[in-house]
């Protein structure tokens, strides 16, 4: 039996499973924390990984890996391949007037799509270099190279080899701001126009391509963004709509063909298997109920029990949940609000509730981005665990909600990457797809015309 692994490093924790590259079953799996913030030193997702990948029983006996990672921070080395500085991660804002300026000066919206098929918000690489570039010119002069977390992680896993050889892939590439999805291609000229220079970019790797090899022989996957990886690994179809509520919340689909949306809202990322992933994303997910169940100063299963107390739509109360500014709307400079408090709706119950709802609300918004009314969500991610989220989705997204029992499945999917690879077969391999609960409910009336009103009373 051949054992493959497959990591998350994600926003919140590095995970790793270790599963049979033929069946896909789960041998064994590890975890750790990353630090809070919006910006982490590297050294802290390597040093998580390592805890992660003892918690795991190890990786000598593995045959092959591949890391699936946050999707956007910007990693700077200087030309020995140390770290410049911590990175900038995607829920960073700081780069907000940088992405507006950039836009301004491509000739707005459409100019960005036609050449990367997104309008770069504050999440996108290439903002975070302006920001560099205009707030420490010390350090952006010491910068001879710009990757992305899964990147950095792939390179130290072959043992931080020059930084010409660091690699990437189509998906997490096509979250930079400078390389074209639909070409195929790094648009340097852009690189240019937002940092002044032209640092090294990895080499973009094809979906099952080898990355190299770790010291210890085994095979490296080209790895991926953690939303491509999750697609891999709930095995999406052309067609299917995932919703993941991490610490971000996003609303994606397998397509075949890239995404052009010049409001902004839908980036048109590539995927890992040689298509495109439309994808809408928010800032504010699973951390909302974390920050509701602190404030009421119960634990997250009470809090689910709390919201399923209250009636639907919370008797009017509504939690617009941008605690983090937002990206979907772009309004970086966004607080949350808490609307239509009485003394009747003044409980714990009703604020779980309204918590619930408006998180899901704001994820409801991104799938009217995506522009597909599906007739069924894939729900997923570590907010999918609380019951109240899994039975209030149907009632705000109006559609089925099927959720595969809780897993993970960035990390699945990079294991199922890393299976493929190491077959060297056109397609990944037909590993066994989840269990799954189907979750059905009525729309909640008004709920999200309450919702809309909120959210457009305080426009920053
Ligand atoms: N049973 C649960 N109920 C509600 N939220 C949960 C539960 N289990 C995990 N979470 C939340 O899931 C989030 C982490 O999800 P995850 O998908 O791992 O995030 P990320 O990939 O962004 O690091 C945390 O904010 C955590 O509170
Ligand atoms: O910025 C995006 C997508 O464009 C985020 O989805 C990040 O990729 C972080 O993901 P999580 O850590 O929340 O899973």
């Amino acid at each position: 039996m051949s054992l493959v692994a497959g990591v998350d490093s994600s926003t919140q924790s590095c995970k790793i499973v270790i599963r049979d590259a033929e069946t896909g079953a789960l041998v064994r799996e590890g975890r750790a924390a990353h630090p809070d913030g919006t910006e982490v030193h590297p050294d802290a997702w390597w040093t998580a990984f390592q805890q992660a990948a003892e918690q795991a029983g190890g990786l000598d006996d593995v045959a092959a890996i591949a890391v699936g990672a946050q999707q956007h921070g910007m990693v700077c080395l200087d030309e020995n391949g140390e770290v410049v500085r911590p990175a900038l991660l995607w829920n960073d804002t700081r780069s907000a007037k940088a992405a507006s300026d950039l836009v301004k000066e491509l000739g707005g919206p459409q100019a960005w799509v036609d050449a990367v098929n997104s309008v770069p918000v504050a999440s996108f690489t290439v903002t975070k270099l302006r920001w560099l570039a205009e707030h420490e010119p010390e350090n952006a002069a010491r910068v001879r190279a710009v990757c992305l977390p899964h990147d950095w992680l792939t390179w130290k896993l072959a043992g931080s080899p020059g930084i010409e050889a660091i690699t990437t892939d189509r998906g997490d590439a096509s979250g930079t701001g400078y390389w074209s999805p639909a070409a195929g291609t790094y648009r340097t000229d852009l690189l240019k126009l937002a940092f002044g220079t032209t640092p090294a970019v990895p080499r973009v790797l094809g979906p099952a391509e080898r990355a190299g090899t770790t010291p210890g022989g085994a095979v490296l996957g080209p790895g991926t963004g953690d939303n491509m990886a999750a697609a891999l690994g709930v095995g999406a179809k052309p067609g299917d709509v995932v919703v993941s509520i991490g610490t971000s919340g996003t609303a994606f689909a397998v397509s075949d063909t890239p995404a052009a949306d010049p409001t902004g809202m839908v980036a048109g990322f590539a995927d890992a298997t040689g298509r495109f992933l439309p994808l809408a994303c928010t800032l504010n997910a699973a951390r909302v109920l974390d920050a509701i169940a602190r404030v009421l100063g119960v634990t997250p299963a009470r809090l689910s029990e709390l919201a399923l107390q209250a009636p639907p739509g919370a008797d009017g109360l509504v939690l617009v949940p941008y605690f983090e500014g937002e990206r979907t709307p772009n309004r970086p400079e966004a607080t949350g609000l808490i609307h239509g408090m009485r003394l009747a709706t003044a409980t714990p119950a009703h604020l779980a509730r309204a918590a619930v709802e408006g998180m899901l609300c704001g994820l409801a918004d991104a799938l009217d981005a995506l522009g597909m009314s599906p007739s069924r969500v894939l729900l997923v991610g570590g907010g999918a665990r609380s019951e109240a989220v899994r039975r209030i989705a149907p009632t705000v997204f109006g559609c089925q909600v099927v959720v595969p029992k809780p897993g993970e499945y960035v990390a699945d999917g990079a294991a199922r990457q890393a299976a493929w690879v190491l077959a060297g077969t056109p397609e990944p391999p037909a590993w066994e797809g989840a269990e799954t609960e189907v979750y059905e409910g009525e729309p909640t009336p008004g709920l999200r015309e309450r919702y809309a009103e909120a959210r457009d009373l305080d426009q920053h």
